[in-house]
């Protein structure tokens, strides 16, 4: 008999594994065929002593234990894990258009039309996660893969928690997309913070560059006070979202359902498929 495949006991022989994708931040990922299904898969291989040394082995128990529970069409998928004596495996689905932030650099920045089609899906994904009380807090073009279909998928969630939080994030890589109030303040944030980042992405999907990007210590100034341009070639749509997201008071940052109404996300959506014609949403107090 079969056992369901959420119980299923995996290991490493079940896969034949093919060419290495790319590297993760703490290990390698490689393409991967279960034998008996023939399902193709993206298999993370992470070595257990640098998750010690790099103190990280929480962080991945809880990429496992957030991302395994998600199903959503633009969060790429944890289908499940498995470790022998030096290794974890994290066993992920294939994203086959590979890496946004490597398109992004290609085409120097999107056409209004694309980056306002994925900024909708990012936002799909948020609504899920958010109403799972999970907030991501490391949205970049970097941690976000592309389906065959060209639809985005949130990966890594290395850094996801259950909200609200204040554990400070040691900084590890870009700056650009800190929110101010992890800048200043006690640093206690919320899913706020995935709005931020919402509008660094949206900056960054159309102008090719991050808003706040500078030296590291005029980044952290400029971020802190919201010190950004918005170039003319930017229509006047897309710079009042940008304008509504990047707002130093959390509180006061346009909402995810709001976002889904404004006029630059409407104006692009994909009429019939995924981005289905909304009926004017009845304002729900
Ligand atoms: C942070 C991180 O894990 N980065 C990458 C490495 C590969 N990985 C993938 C993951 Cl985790 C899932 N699917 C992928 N698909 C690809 C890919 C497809 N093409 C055509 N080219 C590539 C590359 N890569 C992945 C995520």
């Amino acid at each position: 008999y079969s056992q369901p495949s959420s119980a299923k006991q995996w290991h490493l022989g079940m896969f034949e594994i093919g060419k290495p994708l790319g590297k993760g931040k703490f290990g390698h990922v490689y393409l991967a065929k279960e034998r008996v299904t023939g399902f193709v898969c993206a298999l993370k291989v992470l070595h257990k002593d640098e998750l010690v040394s790099g103190k990280v082995e929480k962080l991945v128990r809880r990429e496992i234990e957030i991302q395994s529970h998600l199903a959503h069409p633009n969060i790429l998928r944890l289908f499940g894990h498995f470790h022998d004596q030096k290794r974890v495996f994290l066993i992920l689905e294939f994203a086959g258009k590979g890496e946004l932030y490597k398109h992004l650099r290609r085409e120097q920045r999107f056409p209004e039309w694309k980056a306002s089609q994925y900024i909708a899906q990012m936002v799909a994904a948020l609504k899920y996660l958010h109403k799972k009380h999970v907030m991501h807090r490391d949205i970049k073009p970097e941690n976000i893969l592309v389906g065959i279909h060209g639809e985005i998928k949130i990966s890594d969630f290395g850094w996801s928690v259950h909200a609200p939080n204040n554990r400070r994030k040691t900084m590890c890589g870009t700056l650009d997309y800190l929110p101010p109030e992890m800048i200043v303040g006690q640093g206690t944030y919320s899913e706020k913070i995935d709005l931020w980042s919402l509008g660094v992405l949206t900056y960054e999907f159309l102008c090719g560059e991050a808003p706040f990007e500078d030296t590291q210590t005029m980044t952290h100034r400029r971020i802190a006070r919201g010190d950004y341009k918005v170039p003319s070639y930017v229509s006047a749509e897309a710079k009042d979202l940008i304008q509504r997201l990047l707002v130093l008071d959390p509180e006061k940052r346009i909402s995810l359902v709001e976002i889904e109404q404004h006029p630059w996300i409407l104006k692009h959506c994909k009429a019939g498929s995924g981005g289905r014609e909304r009926a004017p949403a009845t304002k729900v107090r």
